[in-house]
């Protein structure tokens, strides 16, 4: 999948900026600031937006293409490439232009990708040098879900996702759905009937089969397309919720059974089937441009 994101004779290059899902999430408290502490486990898949930069001598940070709904100061990319010179001194600039291929408030943490994306391709077109750890600890005050696409493992968070230990996972297919609604993982979580007590578990219960979403309650019974989407899966060996939804997803062992579900499923679910992943594109792109 990496090689399709290779530099341009332009000098443009396009980055891969990956979806993730959350494989379980439990809600084990709440801190002062009204954040909630997690435990959760991160995979990526081989679904991506794709990002295109091009370096500017002007210094100007410049949007060239249209996020539905999203301000360019308000754009994660642009806020992403502006906190990365602001914190390196840099003069350079950048065009950025993302092609989103990721539902927006699907959970798939597609927002956050992008800025992770930002962060690490620009670091190395403006040479600014930080390293993993600096990039992370710029990631996080642009959202929760950042950090984990900067450091680029599939991984057991805790805190509110940035306390991060790296996991060997199997890397199973997928079918993912995507319901038509948008849920704003905001609302999810100031939920009055929200689960924000759970108690913690570790690594080997989740992979003893202890996969819960704490938001899924909620979430079913606030959006009923979620709520179809997870009935349809339960056909299929039962579905999950990716962090706050809208996307659920089923894990198949074999990429043919996975696509004969895709083949049944219906089509206002938006479903795609994707590779669980490891390692993210993001940085196998890195080992290509290096
Ligand atoms: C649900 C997850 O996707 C799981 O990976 C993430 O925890 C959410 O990450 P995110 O989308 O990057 O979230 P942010 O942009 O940081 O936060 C959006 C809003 O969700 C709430 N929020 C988010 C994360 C968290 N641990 N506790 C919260 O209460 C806050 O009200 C915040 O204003
Ligand atoms: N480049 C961007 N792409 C998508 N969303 C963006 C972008 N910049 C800012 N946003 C804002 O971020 C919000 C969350 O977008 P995102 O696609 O990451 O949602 P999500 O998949 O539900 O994320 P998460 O799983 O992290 O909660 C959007 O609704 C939008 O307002």
């Amino acid at each position: 999948m990496s090689g399709s994101f290779t530099a341009e004779p332009s000098g443009a290059s396009t980055w891969p900026a990956p979806a993730k899902l959350n494989l379980m999430l439990r809600i084990v408290g709440r801190r002062p600031d009204g954040y909630h502490e997690l435990q959760t486990v991160f995979q990526f898949i081989d679904r991506c937006d794709r990002l295109r930069f091009e370096v500017r001598e002007d210094g100007l940070i410049n949007r060239l293409a249209e996020v539905p709904g999203v301000a360019p100061e308000d754009d994660l990319t642009v806020r992403a490439a502006l906190r990365l010179r602001e914190a390196t001194g840099c003069r350079l600039g950048a065009n950025i232009r993302c092609e989103k291929q990721l539902p927006m408030g699907g959970g798939l943490g597609g927002g956050s990708s992008d800025a992770a994306t930002t962060l690490v391709a620009l670091n190395r077109l403006w040479a600014t040098g930080l390293d993993e750890d600096a990039l992370a600890d710029l990631a996080l005050p642009l959202g929760a879900d950042v950090p984990v696409f900067v450091r680029g493992f599939a991984a057991w968070g805790e805190g509110v996702g940035e306390r991060l230990v790296p996991v060997a996972l199997p890397e199973p297919w997928y079918l993912v759905l995507s319901p038509p609604c948008s849920v704003s993982t905001r609302d999810v979580f100031m939920h009055p009937e929200l689960t924000r007590d759970s108690a913690p578990a570790t690594l080997a219960d989740f992979v003893a089969g202890d996969v819960v979403n704490d938001c899924l309650s909620v979430v079913r019974r606030e959006y009923a397309p979620v709520a179809a989407a997870l009935d349809w899966l339960s056909g299929w060996g039962g579905g999950r919720l990716t962090g706050t939804g809208a996307c659920v997803f089923a894990v198949f062992e074999d990429r043919a059974d996975a696509l004969r579900a895709l083949e049944q499923c219906p089509p206002e679910m938006r479903p795609f089937v994707a590779r669980g992943l490891n390692r993210s594109p993001l940085l196998a792109h890195m080992d290509t441009v290096s």
